[in-house]
């Protein structure tokens, strides 16, 4: 795509920024898709791969989840083009040169996304004193490291039980991803009863038919091991974590990672969508034709905006859990009531009822 006009709708984008600084090698975009109900908070992405189209797919994923959840900020995400496994220090000048190359653009908060973690939005924040997701050494909620998105999903899934999704107890589970959103996912599905039947990272997948040592697992990944190495369990190639046989199916790494090609392929009949748009629309159509329960992606992977938020507005930890437990609980079932009146997808429901949210702002605003 060479036009950003042609991404325009009645949202949005607000703001489209090439970043570049040739002594650092700095290339990104900043996509701030709407600010009408406030500043906008969303990650920094850092990946070699991501296109001006997904960025600004993923910044509209944020106005809706944020005025879902009901924050008082916009949607934006960004993406630094790079490896994210690089040594640290040429990491910290590369972010360093990003936060300082977005100094005057005020109405964006950044946040942590994949490839970014609480140490970069500490050098963020230092370089011009605007971030979200920090240390706690600094006065932060460290989301990634509690695990607040994680938290949220396992609230959902627990909310969408009497509304045709499962109960936990027993529930045998997949996860796409072991990261911030997929190792915390499966800590608190396993601590509420669930069976963490296959895990997978970026180089391979783990199965287990009577359930993973999740707390083990942790352990493991985070001393920086891949999950398919972990000897409690059967290793197989990494995209076999979409034939798991499983009860609920959780993404948690990248986007359109299901679709019209692979989707017969899903055995679950319930999906968490915890990354960002892991699924493309016809994907998600085809699966609600087969009965099968998708919970969209910016209702049910919102714990980490509203730890963020909180976190920005001054709150603690324990209010941070509590507004998520709150706000995705009303969600999920505002949405999946939503969708059985009108007989409509959840995505649709859950898009008419954000877009509600923005319009209303946006009719706030003295440029309307
Ligand atoms: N962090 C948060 O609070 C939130 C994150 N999200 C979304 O959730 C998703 C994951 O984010 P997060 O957990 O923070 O990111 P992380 O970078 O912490 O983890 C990503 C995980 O995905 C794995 N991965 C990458 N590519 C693949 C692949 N092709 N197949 C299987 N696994 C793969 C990585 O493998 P490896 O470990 O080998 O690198 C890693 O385990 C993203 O879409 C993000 O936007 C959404 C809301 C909030
Ligand atoms: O944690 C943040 O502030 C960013 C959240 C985000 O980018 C997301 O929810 O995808």
């Amino acid at each position: 795509m060479d036009d950003a006009f042609e991404l325009a709708d009645d949202l949005g984008p607000e703001k489209v920024l090439y970043l570049h600084d040739p002594a650092t090698g700095l290339r990104g975009i900043l996509v701030v898709d709407n600010v009408a109900a406030g500043p906008a908070i969303g990650g920094t992405r850092m990946a070699p791969d991501v296109s001006l189209e997904e960025c600004a797919r993923l910044a509209r994923a944020m106005t809706l989840k944020n005025a879902a959840a009901g924050l008082p900020h916009g949607g934006a995400k960004a993406v630094i083009f790079a490896d994210p496994k690089m040594p640290a220090a040429d990491k910290e000048r590369l972010v360093r040169a990003y936060a300082h190359a977005l100094k005057d653009v005020q109405d964006y908060i950044p946040g942590p996304d994949m490839g970014t973690d609480e140490t970069a939005m500490a050098w963020v924040h230092d370089m011009i004193g605007r971030s979200v997701g920090l240390p706690r050494e600094i006065g932060g909620i460290p989301l990634d490291e509690i695990g607040a998105t994680g938290f949220g999903l396992a609230v959902a899934l627990e909310t969408s039980a009497p509304f045709g999704g499962l109960p936990l107890s027993g529930a045998r589970v997949a996860l796409q991803g072991f990261g911030a959103v997929g190792m915390h996912a499966a800590r608190f599905l396993a601590e509420r009863g669930a069976l963490i039947v296959a895990a997978s990272d970026s180089s391979g997948c783990l199965h287990h038919a009577e359930g993973l040592d999740v707390p083990a697992l942790i352990d493991w990944k985070r001393r920086g091991q891949p999950v398919a190495d972990f000897p409690g369990g059967e290793a197989r190639p990494r995209d076999s974590i979409i034939d798991a046989e499983c009860d609920i199916w959780i993404p948690a790494a990248r986007p359109d990672v299901i679709h019209e090609g692979n989707v017969e392929r899903l055995r679950a009949r319930v999906v968490a969508e915890g990354a960002n748009i892991p699924l493309t629309e016809g994907a998600e159509r085809r699966l609600a034709e087969r009965g099968v329960l998708v919970l969209p992606d910016f209702i049910v992977n919102a714990g980490g905006v509203i730890c963020a938020a909180v976190e920005y507005h001054g709150g603690r930890q324990g209010e941070a859990l509590d507004s998520i437990a709150e706000k995705i609980r009303a969600n999920v079932s505002e949405v999946l009531r939503r969708a059985e009146r009108g007989r409509v997808l959840p995505r649709h429901a859950a898009v008419e009822m954000a877009r509600e949210r923005v319009l209303a702002a946006m009719r706030y605003r003295r440029t309307c």
